[in-house]
């Protein structure tokens, strides 16, 4: 029998000029910029116009972009008020996906044209950390905070979130957190909206559709379940009994492992500095129960499977936003905060590539396995007939 690529690892289904990893070296660019590079020297916003552009901009290419992103920041009151009918309790992930699908109901779906496709981009960028906060405060019984024109993307969502300016150096690290978090090749999500974006369907349709594939937990949602983890464990000296236990009974380690990098991943070695360096100030134990979480982990899988693990992006998020008092159910709509730009970036990418080979509907094959009578079907019987 042919063995089938589960899951299509390393199948290559399309071109992409928007990024690319080296799963070897441990490396990702965006548009050719090393991500190191862009989080020592970007912001968000840059590197947003470069995933979108590709190419960094100028200087009043940038002001441009930012002045566009910051008018498009409002969501309609009344969608905030729709959001007062959801349960409290509901999941931020579903509260994202459905709102991110109603702003197709707030405004105009042209996406015919690439110029009204980078339009909408712009808007659903600007308006999912609105969004975001917006329901935070509202299930939290308070009134949306207003977005400040005067804050940067990753400051505006945190004054959203509290009510505060966070200072400029809780900002820094936001910023970073969004750089990293913008694009990664196909991984599931962004394949999502690519297919869904193959189809013709709109913007708004693709970018709700990724969020759904973001959502679950071997994908963006492993940055919720590592700080259940966490907290889950308590406290350093049980970190071992408790890896042991999980890996024994064959369960997965989140925030661990990668479909692609056979080393670390890079954005994993930026965030544990930042997680690290966070700690230090503000003496939570977060950080050093992750870090223990890694290296038993490591061990464990090499004892156990004689493979080799490694951190993941959502690893050391985790810790970081919860010390950034960040309610962990928003650690993955702060993923898609940032990966909106990346799944724009591949939906325009997908209707508009102007080179060879163009896109196509995406609609691979499946091997029919079923159970009755094989390939050629079953004789229908009526009911009185079965057994
Ligand atoms: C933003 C992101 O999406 S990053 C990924 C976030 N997801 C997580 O952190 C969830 C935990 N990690 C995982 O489930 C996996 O590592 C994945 C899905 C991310 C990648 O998986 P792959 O590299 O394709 O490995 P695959 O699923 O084939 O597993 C290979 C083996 O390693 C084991 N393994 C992989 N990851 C882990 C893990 N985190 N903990 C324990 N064992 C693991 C599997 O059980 C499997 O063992 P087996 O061959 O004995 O059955
Ligand atoms: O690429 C992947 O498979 C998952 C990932 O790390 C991401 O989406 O950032």
């Amino acid at each position: 029998m042919e063995t089938k690529n589960i899951g299509l690892r390393g199948i290559e289904v399309a071109d992409t000029r928007i990024s690319n990893i080296d799963g070897e070296k441990g490396k990702l660019i965006y548009r050719g910029f090393d991500i190191l590079d862009l989080t020592e020297n970007s912001s968000f916003e840059e590197t947003a116009y470069l995933l979108l552009y590709d190419d960094l901009p100028t200087k009043t290419q940038l002001d441009e972009f930012n002045a566009k992103l910051v008018d498009a920041r409002y969501i309609p009151k009344q969608m905030q008020k729709n959001m007062g009918n959801w349960r409290k309790d509901a999941d931020p992930m579903d509260m994202l996906q459905a709102f991110v699908a109603a702003l197709a109901g707030y405004y105009d779906e042209e996406f015919a044209n690439k110029e009204a496709s980078y339009e909408k981009a712009i808007n659903l960028i600007a308006k999912v950390p609105t969004i975001v906060a917006s329901w935070h405060r509202i299930r939290n019984g308070l009134d949306p905070v207003e977005p400040d024109s005067s804050l940067s993307h990753a400051a505006n969502f945190l004054y959203m979130m509290f009510g505060e300016k966070p200072d400029s150096e809780v900002e820094k690290i936001f910023d970073v957190c969004l750089i990293l978090h913008a694009d990664h090749t196909f991984n599931a999500s962004t394949f999502t909206a690519r297919q869904v974006a193959s189809t013709r369907a709109h913007m708004y349709s693709a970018s709700s559709a990724a969020i759904g594939a973001l959502s679950g937990e071997l994908h963006g949602g492993a940055n919720t379940e590592v700080m259940k983890m966490l907290l889950e464990i308590e406290e350093i000296g049980k970190v071992e009994e408790w890896i042991k236990e999980k890996m024994k009974n064959n369960e997965r380690i989140m925030g661990m492992g990668h479909a692609v990098y056979k080393t670390y991943d890079p954005r994993a070695q930026v965030l544990k500095e930042l997680s690290r360096k966070l700690a230090t100030k503000t003496k939570d134990p977060w950080f050093d129960i992750t870090e223990k979480v890694e290296t038993v982990t490591i061990s464990e899988m090499k004892s156990q499977k004689n493979r080799d693990i490694y951190p993941n992006v959502d690893l050391y998020s985790a810790s970081l936003y919860y010390m950034l008092k960040i309610p962990m159910d928003l650690n993955t709509p702060i993923f898609a905060i940032s990966r909106v730009v990346g799944w724009a970036a591949h939906i325009i990418e997908e209707k508009f590539a102007e080179a060879a080979p163009k896109p196509a509907l995406y609609r691979p094959k499946a091997t029919y396995v079923g159970k009755y009578c094989g390939p050629e079907g079953c004789e229908y019987k009526t009911l009185d007939l079965r057994k």
